[in-house]
């Protein structure tokens, strides 16, 4: 076997700037899903970084466009020169023009900046079907395409440039896009968009020799939806800064186009206005969690369980008083060994914890475990009548907490932890509560350990221990998180079953 040099297993493609600075000069869409708002967003979520020069402001929202206002020309060429003389400009994507006079200062600013890469979209109608270049702008606009890389009319407009009637199949499509390109000498984006069918294909075409062949298609899924305003924006500021980042056309559209079609697959999550809204220019950035989402999470999964407690023979008798002794002191048995195995689980929390302050409030949990395992054998066990024999819940349930703690990670050991505190306090809470609006009767036969419940030091104990173990879900990583909710979930599972061990074992 011959080795050539050209034979790499995974040929790489020289990365062309890694941030490339890519700058928009178009018009203005105040609702953020087209013109230079659009770019801006396209742009990074491209992995570039975006400038912005204005040359026209839009009264427009997703249902149209009801006015246009193009400043002064003088302002817009200071705006350009003030890019230039500082800035290298990587690659250039131009947009909505508004009138003669702006191209010919947008052509003047480009022979002299002579930036890398120029995709030009040439804008001439919005979505909505309104004008956003002015009719007597056309020739000056045809007389502009020479000076870019790359031109990214969609069906109408290609059709206006070639002073054709406008395509109605794709094929024929490809043949106006390869007229346009021989003319002008550059690549055509020929877009699919404004077709039927199943499909939204785009091609690349450029007669030059330029591409791999004369026309490279991309075949496409269309996706079903209102929400399309900027997708021409979107996609000519996306290849300006792919193709400075990775080299070629064809590299560019490749990763371009399976993210516009995931941004127009989720753009239904924005609800941006009643008319066609915008894509999900961001749809591949996860949001960081915020403080207090975690816990939310976890509260939200505690609900079936904390109803099913609440439906428990064990709690509605202890409420009532109804409780038979023999399964009352089988709960305070279990819950002392139970607390002993608590108790060392949380002295590893302890070990695990980051900080100091955390190792200390989970070093003092595990101690106030040892003291209240102590206190129920002092003044609640001794007079009863307990085998205290290590139960099949408490021993299913301890053995989950040490699984957790094996596990190595902080985070899901908390979030194994956490039920323990979080729903016995809540329960504990409702449980006073109802006592003291029954008449706080001292003749309820558990009236003591009713009193006991609703404790303010653990209940703060409480808030703390789910602040801690929220703060520990935005550090860890998706799948720990995942891991987390499983850990929490199945705890809050044994915390039911803890409170109905009784019936069926005592
Ligand atoms: N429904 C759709 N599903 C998938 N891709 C689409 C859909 N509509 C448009 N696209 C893609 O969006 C890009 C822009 O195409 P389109 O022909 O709509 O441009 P345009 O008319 O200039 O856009 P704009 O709506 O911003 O004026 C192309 O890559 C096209 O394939
Ligand atoms: C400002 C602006 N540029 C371009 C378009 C084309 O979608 C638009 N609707 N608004």
């Amino acid at each position: 076997m011959t080795v050539s040099a050209q034979s790499a297993v995974y040929p790489l493609k020289a990365v062309r700037r890694p941030i490339p600075r890519v700058l928009s000069i178009a018009g203005s869409d105040p609702s953020g899903g087209a013109g230079i708002q659009a770019d801006l967003k396209s742009i990074a979520a491209n992995g570039g970084y975006g400038m912005a020069v204005i040359t026209a402001l839009t009264v427009q929202n997703t249902q149209g466009v009801t006015a246009v206002h193009v400043p002064p020309v003088e302002f817009l060429r200071q705006q350009l020169d003030a890019i230039s003389d500082d800035i290298t400009v990587d690659a250039v994507k131009i947009g909505m023009l508004g009138d003669a006079a702006v191209i010919h200062e947008v052509r003047r600013w480009l022979g002299e900046a002579r930036p890398a890469v120029v995709v030009l979209d040439p804008v001439m109608i919005a979505t909505s079907g309104d004008r956003l270049l002015a009719e007597s702008a056309e020739t000056a606009l045809r007389e502009l395409l020479p000076l870019a890389d790359l031109v990214t009319p969609n069906l109408p407009e290609l059709a206006m440039l070639l002073g054709e009637p406008e395509a109605t199949d794709w094929a024929s499509a490809l043949e106006q896009g390869k007229r346009l390109a021989a003319a002008c000498g550059n690549t055509v984006l020929v877009k699919g968009g404004h077709l039927q069918g199943a499909g939204c294909p785009d091609a690349l075409v450029n007669t030059g020799g330029v591409l791999s062949q004369d026309v490279v298609e991309f075949a496409g899924r269309r996706v079903e939806t209102r929400n399309s305003h900027g997708t021409g924006c979107s996609l000519s500021s996306a290849m300006a800064t792919a193709k400075a980042r990775l080299g070629d056309w064809e590299s560019a559209l490749r990763v371009v186009k399976p993210w516009l079609q995931e941004a127009l697959i989720q753009s239904e999550v924005l609800e941006v206005g009643k008319g066609n809204g915008p894509i999900h220019h961001f749809h591949a950035l996860r949001h960081a969690l915020q403080p207090g989402d975690f816990a939310v999470r976890m509260w939200d999964a505690a609900q079936t369980e904390l109803a099913a407690i609440y439906g428990l023979d064990f709690i509605q008798h202890l409420q009532s008083g109804g409780l038979s002794e023999a399964q009352f002191s089988y709960y305070l048995s279990q819950d002392a060994i139970y607390l002993n195995g608590y108790s060392r689980v949380l002295a590893r929390a302890s070990a695990l914890a980051p900080n100091e302050t955390e190792q200390l409030f989970w070093a003092r949990g595990s101690q106030m475990c040892l003291e209240v395992e102590s206190e129920l054998h002092r003044n609640w066990l001794s007079g009863r009548q307990v085998s205290g024999e290590l139960g099949p819940v408490t021993k299913a349930y301890v053995d989950h907490l040490l699984a957790a703690s094996a596990s190595g990670s902080y985070a899901v050991l908390l979030a194994a932890v956490l039920p323990c505190y979080w729903l016995y306090a809540e329960v504990g809470q409702q449980l006073h509560h109802g006592y003291l609006q029954a008449g706080a009767s001292d003749e309820h036969p558990y009236a003591d350990w009713l009193r006991t419940y609703a404790d303010e030091a653990f209940a703060e104990a409480t808030r703390k221990a789910i602040d801690i173990t929220d703060a520990a879900a935005q550090a860890a990583s998706p799948a720990e998180r995942a891991a987390m909710m499983e850990a929490f979930a199945q705890s809050c599972r044994y915390e039911t079953a803890f409170f109905d061990a009784p019936r069926l074992h005592g």
